[in-house]
């Protein structure tokens, strides 16, 4: 049966790495059997141009009634004096927590032909393959109350609420655990336990599940540590499980090590195992628009869409490995150092799509 893909395509470079990705999808249409229908849906600033709402009803609408949804990204510069309920951020806050998406895996992972290109020496990153695990519908980014009040002195503070509770702790931390069961079954879970109650309870639940997972080695750390340990030794990490906030910042630094933020993509998964995809970077104000922006991010986005909800693995290794392929070629993007070949986003998507 024919499964639905709605792309949302977004703000910035959004349209344009998005604009790949469907490109990638249409050459497995036409050469390898992929059966489905893509559609299309504003979000973010996109929504908020089209309807006043950076989620318009419609476009929920149709994510709930896809297989799959492809993201590109959201936000810019003309939205951010917009108030804080439309800005674009809050669309895609919005379409993960009514979408039930609270795990989000972010794959870092050095391609061999990018060595050269990472922030660290080849010693310290050949190989590297860490899967961080990002909660992503609770703590900070959702927590009650928050907004912007006024003090009896007069002046302004802005609060926001860090809070998990049991469940939201047990759901990540066991997808974390069957992803540390088939790779090198290691998993470390990261807090500010000696600081934070939501983080002493997190250290708590994840330690008490452990037992029903023996051939997993569960270790702790706090974030702090956690950052300097991932630029100074990341090949110690098999997989990484932490709250919305460190998560978000810990992929970040994550990405430097693989050489660039364009290269790492990510699942967002509900209860079901059904997702969105996204690259974890962000719209790139600086460089939309310029045919710079690097689309394999969003690319191997698609092949964990294929693998991880579509049923297509073996068409997700054909992504990869095609990717693997144009590195390999001497395709660079401008965010890449090295290679033999400068090509911008659009060059690097039909390169990718000519060797499906
Ligand atoms: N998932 C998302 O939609 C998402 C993620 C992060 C940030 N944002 C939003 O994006 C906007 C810009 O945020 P930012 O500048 O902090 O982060 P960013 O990730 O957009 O950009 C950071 C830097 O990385 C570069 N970069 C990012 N993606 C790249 C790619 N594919 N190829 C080459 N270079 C790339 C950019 O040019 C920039 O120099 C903000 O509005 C922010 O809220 C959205
Ligand atoms: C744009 C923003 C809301 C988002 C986040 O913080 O989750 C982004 O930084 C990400 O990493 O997906
Ligand atoms: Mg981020």
């Amino acid at each position: 049966m024919s499964q639905k893909i709605l792309l949302l395509p977004g703000d910035g470079i959004g349209p344009e790495i998005v604009g790949e990705a469907r490109r990638v999808l249409e050459a497995l249409r036409q050469h390898h059997g992929l059966d489905c229908e893509l559609e299309t849906a504003p979000i973010g600033g996109a929504g908020y141009d089209a309807v006043g709402q950076p989620l318009p009803e419609e476009t929920l609408a149709q994510a709930r009634a896809a297989d799959a949804v492809l993201l590109g990204a959201v936000g810019g510069p003309q939205y951010d004096t917009l108030p804080r309920e439309v800005r674009p951020e809050r669309g895609l806050l919005a379409i993960r927590a009514e979408l039930g998406l609270f795990g989000n895996l972010r794959p870092a992972i050095l391609y061999p032909q990018l060595a050269g290109a990472s922030a660290l020496r080849d010693e310290v990153v050949a190989g590297l393959d860490i899967l961080i695990v990002r909660e992503l519908t609770g703590g900070i980014y959702f927590g009650q109350p928050r907004g912007v009040r006024r003090l009896d002195s007069g002046e302004r503070q802005g609060y926001n609420t860090l809070a998990y509770s049991e469940a939201e702790i047990e759901r990540v931390a066991r997808l974390a655990f069957a992803a540390a069961q088939r790779r090198q079954g290691r998993l470390c879970s990261v807090d500010k336990a000696n600081v934070l109650e939501s983080s002493e309870l997190w250290r708590e639940v994840v330690e008490r599940l452990a037992p029903e997972y023996p051939d997993v080695e569960l270790s702790h750390m706090y974030v702090d540590n956690a950052a300097m340990q991932l630029v100074r030794a990341p090949k110690q990490f098999d997989v990484v499980v932490t709250g919305n906030l460190f998560g978000d910042i810990l992929s970040d630094c994550a990405a430097q090590l693989t050489g660039s933020i364009g290269m790492l993509p990510s699942a967002s998964l509900d209860e079901r195992g059904k997702g969105l995809y996204e690259p974890v970077h962000g719209s790139a104000p600086d460089i939309a628009g310029q045919d710079k922006a690097n689309p394999l991010a969003t690319i191997l986005s698609v092949a964990m869409m294929l693998r991880y909800s579509l049923g297509a693995a073996g068409l997700a290794d054909r992504v990869e490995a095609a990717v693997g392929q144009v590195l390999e070629a001497g395709l660079r993007t401008p965010d890449l150092q090295g290679g033999t070949h400068r090509v911008g986003t659009r060059g690097m998507g039909e390169a990718v799509a000519a060797r499906l």
